[in-house]
């Protein structure tokens, strides 16, 4: 990589602009008021911000504040000056009404703060869920040099001999509760022996989704994604992020130049390879297009689909965080990816060196963790993208599909990809509790739960809600899971087969609005299809009534933000991005750089 050290440096314009020595003076002083000095600030060393995720309201990324002193050495000794700044804090488990809301406010003030103030590049500071999309979607707009480094996952979850999985257990246990297994001081326990130490799931998750794919993306140093969060290789890595951090500004190397529509399609592999979140194609699809790359949710089902499960880890698998991290991790899955030809070598990732550099020749140190290519968990394990008369894209997760399931739904040997049921209708989750253990709703084995108005704009913010178990008299009959469909999220850590992501969305219009209990669908997964079993004056006739349902169903804004965000969110198909101008999604260079405030 060329190292260009003449280049005058963003932050020069506020800190040594000899044409208005006025506001040099202005802008330093207060950067001096707490310790640094005209002599450093005007040295010409690169000011790298710390963008810090980590605070008590985000326990998962919490960590992030011990890692920021070795982020700060690592800057520091490669010859630049470390700013360290606070983010809207993202935790999915205590948000209310979800976490799903403040992705895009996060990201919001990140761009303002990287594109106002005087900084040459950025440590992201990636870990729970949401934070690292936020993160890296702030980082495309601006097209500022950026590195990302995970906090990494809390310690594998234990009870006895057990492994004891983030999220996974939560809905073992809500069945085995409601089963009459377990009672609620045990329900505790498993819960709580889930969570170990600091840093986010151990399962795989979102977070670990997510911070995967960001290092799959070019964006983090190779083998960062999985180190766990108290490991002394996580404080190394910090360390080492933070040097690289100062060089990647004098090589000038930007996220544009990384984050390709390459890049974005191994990412797309590198999830099916891992059994990834069904969140991600939301995260991913924003990322994109707040780097201007085109990338539809069928690239999900064409790049996506036909790739086999590498990675043992629950909830597709057994294992949890500490395994895959010594098994390999990331680079184990992306060298045995490169050798099988499934992804591109030639991005170019924060390293300066390509995909294929990096990652050539790493293999799994344990076969049982991480299997390999020719011994895969599954052959294909992606999405597959769905639409159909209810809906234009929705997605199911085929790592999950237990094979009990396929056996109950995907076993007529005339059309073994298929199956009809009846629907479950149920307007949020509040209703779902309360009616779904209701002997009166007679819910049989072959039925679909459907969940709605649990969108972006219908929660709002589109929670993790469409994580719903069989009424307490079928599990007492051994049936644990029932097919799912919805309009919101679902948790990464869920192994329940569900139709997610539903777009649009029941409060935009979508024909998920007008279905009702015991209509019948069909699902056909060879065909792509979802199908409400009605004909078309039947469906033409019920949209009439279609804005009466939204209005008793979606509730108010009780924030200014809900309120603002569900005038131009767009649908998770695309991201769920703020829409409604190019400004929204990047900052043309043209631009130059903000007015003096002065
Ligand atoms: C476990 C959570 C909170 O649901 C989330 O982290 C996810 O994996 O989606």
């Amino acid at each position: 990589m060329q190292d260009d050290r003449d280049r005058p440096l963003r932050s020069r314009a506020w800190f040594d602009n000899s044409d208005d020595p006025g506001m040099t003076a202005l802008y330093l002083e207060r950067y001096l008021n707490f310790g640094l000095s005209r002599e450093e600030l005007q040295s010409g060393r690169p000011i790298i911000g710390i963008a810090q995720t980590g605070s008590d309201l985000s326990p998962c990324n919490r960590h992030h504040l011990v890692l920021a002193d070795r982020i700060r050495e690592g800057i520091r000794d490669a010859g630049g000056i470390a700013i360290e700044f606070p983010v809207h804090p993202i935790q999915e488990t205590g948000k209310r009404p979800t976490a799903g809301l403040d992705r895009n406010l996060a990201y919001l003030g990140l761009v303002e703060l990287l594109y106002g103030y005087p900084l040459d590049g950025v440590v992201l500071t990636i870990g729970c869920d949401k934070t690292t999309p936020a993160l890296l979607m702030a980082a495309a707009t601006v097209d500022i040099p950026a590195i990302a480094l995970s906090v990494g996952p809390m310690l594998n979850g234990r009870s006895g001999n057990r492994l004891i999985g983030s999220g996974t257990i939560i809905w073992e246990a809500r069945q085995k509760l409601a089963a009459g297994e377990i009672d609620d001081a045990q329900f505790f326990d498993l819960v709580a022996a889930s969570a170990p130490s600091t840093g986010y799931c151990n399962t795989m998750g979102t977070a670990t989704t997510m911070n995967s794919l960001a290092e799959a993306l070019g964006m983090q140093l190779p083998g960062s994604a999985a180190i766990p969060a108290p490991y002394r290789q996580r404080q190394e890595m910090a360390y080492r992020t933070g040097k690289r951090a100062v060089d990647l500004v004098r090589e000038d190397l930007r996220p544009s130049k990384i984050l390709t529509r390459a890049a974005f399609l191994n990412a797309i592999v590198v999830n099916s390879a891992i059994g990834g979140s069904t969140n991600a194609p939301i995260h991913i699809a924003a990322i994109a297009r707040h780097m201007g790359v085109d990338l539809s949710i069928d690239d999900w089902h064409t790049a996506g689909l036909d790739v086999p499960l590498l990675v043992n880890m629950q909830p597709a698998g057994r294992y949890l965080g500490e395994d895959f991290y010594e098994a390999g991790g990331v680079p184990a899955v992306l060298g045995q990816l490169l050798d099988a030809g499934l992804i591109d070598g030639s991005p170019i990732t924060v390293t300066g060196k390509t995909i294929d550099t990096n990652y050539r020749g790493k293999t799994t140190l344990l076969p049982d963790v991480i299997r390999a290519i020719d011994d895969p968990l599954m052959e294909k394990s992606g999405f597959v993208v769905l639409s159909g008369n209810l809906f234009d894209s929705g997605i199911l997760k085929t790592s999950v599909i237990s094979q009990t399931f396929r056996k109950r739904f995907l076993s007529d040997p005339d059309d073994p990809d298929a199956f009809e049921g009846r629907a479950i209708v149920f307007e949020g989750p509040e209703d779902y509790h309360a009616r779904i253990d209701d002997p009166g709703l007679e819910v049989t084995e072959s039925d679909i739960l459907v969940m709605r108005w649990c969108g972006p704009i219908g929660y709002p913010g589109a929670a993790e809600v469409v994580n719903m178990r069989p009424p307490e008299y079928l599990l007492k009959a051994g049936i644990r899971e029932l097919p799912c469909l919805g309009d919101g999220r679902q948790s990464g850590t869920s192994g329940s087969p569900s139709i997610l992501n539903v777009t649009p969305e029941a409060a935009a219009g979508g024909n998920l609005a007008i279905i009702r209990t015991y209509d019948r669908l069909r699902v056909d997964l060879r065909n792509r299809r979802v199908d409400l079993l009605l004909d078309e004056a039947e469906i033409e006739s019920r949209r009439t009534e279609m804005r009466r349902s939204i209005d008793a169903h979606v509730p108010r804004s009780q924030t200014p933000w809900q309120e603002i965000q569900r005038h131009s969110i767009g649908g998770l198909a695309s991201g769920a991005i703020l829409e409604g101008s190019e400004t929204f999604q990047r900052i043309d260079t043209d631009r130059g750089l903000p007015r003096d405030s002065h």
